[in-house]
């Protein structure tokens, strides 16, 4: 009788449990199906473009798998989609992400111009970390603010109050630290990586860290945080913040965040005490000794001004610094590295680069403000350079409006994949284009191409605020060290040095020189 009643209980729990389980099930799939209607346009833009005909496309993961690897290969895999001659916008599924791959001068040039596109792609939420909540992540409605009161602090007369820092960071590179490798092959890009950022450090926060003489941890991690980045934004099985998480990625990524962000901190509560008792001196001063505390001022300066104002507040201060730094520093260091093992391949430009320094600069004074525009052959040496390995190859929009291109409606909420190193490498807009030739930056050569066919810091309203003082700081170091040092590389062509997309472009064997003392002559 008990065992009767015993299996009762157990079929009735039974049918509880499969009851159960269906009506989950039925509402998983009710789920589904409303999911999958509320992204109809998505699938029906999707079918009107043709997909990557180098990939292929797997149910739930789409092409995802392509985007698993290491960095160069990602990179390769992104740049092979452009090989296909048809120039119409094709679609890329990263899992249920569809996203669009454009790569013609005149897609870019409408694209980051529509206000429908000024928004980043979800993908740089991974960047949000390290980079921050600056300019450079914002969402568009803080953006437009913050753009708005921060564009001034980078004038051009702003910028020449700070040459006198680039060329004291330039003379020690050149004098002193690398003085000490002379007549063997080593990397340069660290050594650069450590000056940028001083410079960077000195103008943002106008503190000096002696980066370049001390061991620069803070540049090797920031390095690192980068690589982790990278991996984590194309690797949907790291989206997750869950599955990330339990991956030493994670920790090594929160430490290299933790004394990043600790260091900034420290810098701002010290620069507030001393604004206080400035402000105090200031008060107690006689007019005429006023000018005694008008001080150069530097990006954090400004912050705080406008923070004072209830513009900014302290955490924002803290983003748009952190930033700066990131943005400013691994990206002009980058340049750098590149441009000299360009220099090394090509002794006969390298020459025309070393007479143009003597000619407007000479043998010994220092680089003055007024120096930089003439160095024009040294300009066109540069663009070539960034022509060739432009720092962010592939930037990445989102939708936030339908928008129509091509005679294509790109809805709401895909991605795009602007593809400016495939651009950059297109024979259509660049005859012979693993051919290294600055004359392409000629202007006459330069007013034949679409302008928007060359787009090494971006280009329309989201463009790279840092333009100016990138070139800048990349010419003063370089005219530096050419004028000392003949360059050479282990480097034999263009197509040797193989590239690889950390959040920017590196090269994956990294930048090998060896440097000669030049006996200096005047021409
Ligand atoms: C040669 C050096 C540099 C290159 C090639 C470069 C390139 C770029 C590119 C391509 C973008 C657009 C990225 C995107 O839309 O995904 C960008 C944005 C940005 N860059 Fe630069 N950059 C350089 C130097 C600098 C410097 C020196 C600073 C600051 C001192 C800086 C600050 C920024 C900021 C804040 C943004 C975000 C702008 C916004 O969204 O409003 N950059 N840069």
């Amino acid at each position: 009788m008990c065992s009767i009643v015993k299996r009762r209980s157990l079929l009735l729990e039974l049918g509880l449990l499969n009851s159960l389980l269906i009506g989950v099930g039925v509402l998983l799939v009710f789920w589904y199906i409303r999911w999958r209607q509320s992204r109809k346009n998505l699938y029906e833009a999707a079918a009107k473009v043709p997909t990557p005909e180098c990939m292929i496309q797997l149910p739930i993961l789409g092409h995802s798998l392509y985007f698993i690897g290491d960095t160069e290969q990602i990179l390769k895999n992104v740049y092979n989609i452009s090989l296909n001659k048809s120039e119409t916008p094709c679609a890329v599924w990263l899992a249920h992400r569809l996203f669009f791959y454009l790569k013609t001068p005149k897609q870019m040039e409408v694209v980051l111009n529509s206000p429908k596109c000024l928004e980043k792609d979800d993908l740089y939420r991974f960047s949000k970390p390290l980079i921050g909540h600056g300019l450079f992540n914002l969402n568009v409605e803080t953006w437009k603010n913050h753009r708005k009161l921060i564009a001034p602090s980078f004038n051009q007369r702003l910028l020449d109050q700070f040459v006198d820092v680039f060329v004291e960071q330039s003379n020690i590179l050149t004098n002193k630290v690398l003085s000490k490798k002379v007549g063997k092959f080593f990397n340069v890009e660290e050594y650069i990586t450590a000056a940028a950022l001083e410079m960077v450090t000195q103008t943002a926060m106008g503190i000096k860290t002696n980066n370049q003489e001390s061991n620069c941890e803070l540049a090797e991690q920031l390095n690192r945080g980068l690589d982790i980045m990278f991996m984590r934004m194309f690797n949907v099985l790291l989206h997750s913040d869950f599955l990330f998480n339990l991956t030493s990625l994670a920790k090594e990524e929160r430490t290299i965040i933790n004394s990043f962000q600790g260091f900034i901190r420290m810098v701002i509560t010290d620069k507030r005490a001393d604004f206080k008792k400035k402000e105090q001196e200031m008060k107690e001063c006689v007019e005429a000794q006023i000018d005694e505390f008008k001080e150069r001022k530097v990006f954090l300066d400004h912050l705080m001004e406008l923070s004072q104002n209830q513009q900014f507040t302290d955490q924002e201060i803290i983003e748009e610094v952190q930033t700066f730094m990131i943005a400013g520093s691994d990206t002009s260091a980058t340049v750098v590295s590149f441009v000299l093992i360009c220099l090394g391949m090509f002794p006969e430009y390298q020459q025309l680069v070393y007479e143009e320094i003597l000619e407007v600069v000479g043998l010994d004074r220092d680089i003055e403000c007024t120096d930089i525009a003439k160095l024009k052959c040294l300009e066109k040496f540069i663009k070539e350079t960034m022509r060739l390995f432009p720092i962010g190859p592939n930037i990445v929009r989102k939708v936030t409006e339908d928008l129509e291109l091509d005679g294509h409606i790109l809805p709401k909420d895909s991605g795009l994949v602007l593809a400016i190193f495939s651009i950059h490498r297109n024979e259509k807009y660049y005859p012979n284009p693993m051919k290294f030739d600055p004359e392409r930056f000629s202007p006459e050569e330069t007013a034949k191409r679409h302008p928007y066919a060359y787009l090494p810091f971006s280009a329309g309203p989201r463009n790279c605020v840092g333009i100016k003082f990138g070139m800048t700081v990349i010419k003063t170091i370089v005219a530096s060290v050419t004028r000392k040092y003949f360059i050479e590389t282990s480097f034999k062509t263009i197509e040797e040095v193989r590239v690889k997309q950390s959040l920017i472009i590196k090269s994956c064997l990294g930048f090998p020189i060896k440097l000669t003392e030049r006996v200096n002559t005047l021409l």
